[in-house]
């Protein structure tokens, strides 16, 4: 936690919605003149594509089946810790991009697969903002967790995230069906071990469900819109939160426990502007209070 130089993490799997969300956060910090430096949680993975597919045959070549993008190892996390603690202090550090696709090749000048090379944060910013697999990771001689000030997470309920990853690689990285099912098995020991307990760490989680039949996500042919779906909120700390304002601001929502409410799949977008805009101003404000 840093007063000077606070960090925003937004965690969630791969294809629930982290890079959607991020585009909220970019109106906001636009709307309220807030300067931030945002970096990827794919840029801290420890293998580019080829090298992590050697590794992951090594790994499997000796009894482990359980390695995979999700797997603490497979991402240098001493190196994502490290620069949020170097942020949270003096207000400096680093990144690079992990390229996808052949859209991302071409905007950043490196192949499918392969990294960019480290450039220096942009100086004089008001906050850091992440957003990736392992934003709020506190595990054994890991406390990722513990350095960021607001902690979200982005979890739409599983079968919906398989839809949008399925229909996001396919559309936008190339890979078939098969290819991808493969992946999300793969990825289901570390699933549970890695990415979820990192729920427990989160201020605030979105949760998108939907309202529609998606009892098997391998065949559906959209992904459920925002109409088709609705929003559980769940706040870890709901002392401060106005509910009666939230549910009053957003038509058709209402609370389904003293700590969550509910709201209609299309009001995400209002509901984060109404829920983050003050938390996100009192980080600034305080941090520019503690850097004059
Ligand atoms: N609230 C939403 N309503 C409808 N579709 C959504 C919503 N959120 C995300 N999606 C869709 O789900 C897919 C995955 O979203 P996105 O790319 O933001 O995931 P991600 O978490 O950033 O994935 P990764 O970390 O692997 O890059 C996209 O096709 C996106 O349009
Ligand atoms: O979105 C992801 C994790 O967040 C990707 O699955 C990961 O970055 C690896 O990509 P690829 O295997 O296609 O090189």
């Amino acid at each position: 936690m840093s007063k000077k130089y606070p960090i925003i993490s937004v965690v969630g799997s791969s294809g629930a919605g982290t890079s959607t969300v991020k585009a909220t956060f970019d109106q906001i910090f636009r709307r309220e003149g807030v300067k931030a430096v945002s970096i990827e949680g794919d840029a801290f993975h420890r293998f580019n594509r080829a090298d992590m597919k050697a590794e992951l045959e090594r790994r499997y070549a000796a009894g482990d089946a359980t390695f995979s993008h999700f797997s603490f190892e497979a991402n240098a996390l001493e190196d994502l810790e490290r620069v949020f603690r170097e942020y949270g202090e003096t207000g400096a550090g680093r990144t690079r991009h992990y390229v996808h696709d052949a859209k991302e090749a071409e905007k950043y000048g490196v192949e499918p697969g392969h990294f960019t090379d480290w450039a220096p944060f942009e100086e004089n910013t008001d906050l850091l903002f992440y957003e990736g697999l392992h934003g709020c990771v506190s595990t054994e001689g890991i406390n990722i967790a513990a350095h960021a000030d607001l902690k979200i997470g982005v979890v739409p309920v599983i079968n919906l995230e398989w839809i949008q990853k399925i229909h996001r690689d396919r559309a936008q990285r190339g890979y078939t069906t098969e290819a991808v099912t493969d992946v999300i098995l793969r990825r289901m020991h570390a699933y549970v071990h890695c990415i979820v307990p990192q729920f427990s760490q989160t201020d605030i989680n979105f949760q998108r469900v939907p309202v529609v039949d998606t009892s098997n996500p391998f065949i559906t042919r959209w992904i459920p819109t925002p109409d088709e779906s609705l929003i559980v909120i769940r706040f870890r700390n709901p002392r401060g939160i106005d509910f009666p304002y939230l549910t009053s601001m957003i038509h058709g929502s209402w609370m389904s426990r003293a700590n969550s409410i509910v709201i209609p799949g299309n009001k995400q977008d209002l509901a984060m502007q109404l829920i983050l805009t003050p938390l996100i101003e009192r980080l600034v404000r305080e941090g520019r209070r503690a850097r004059a």
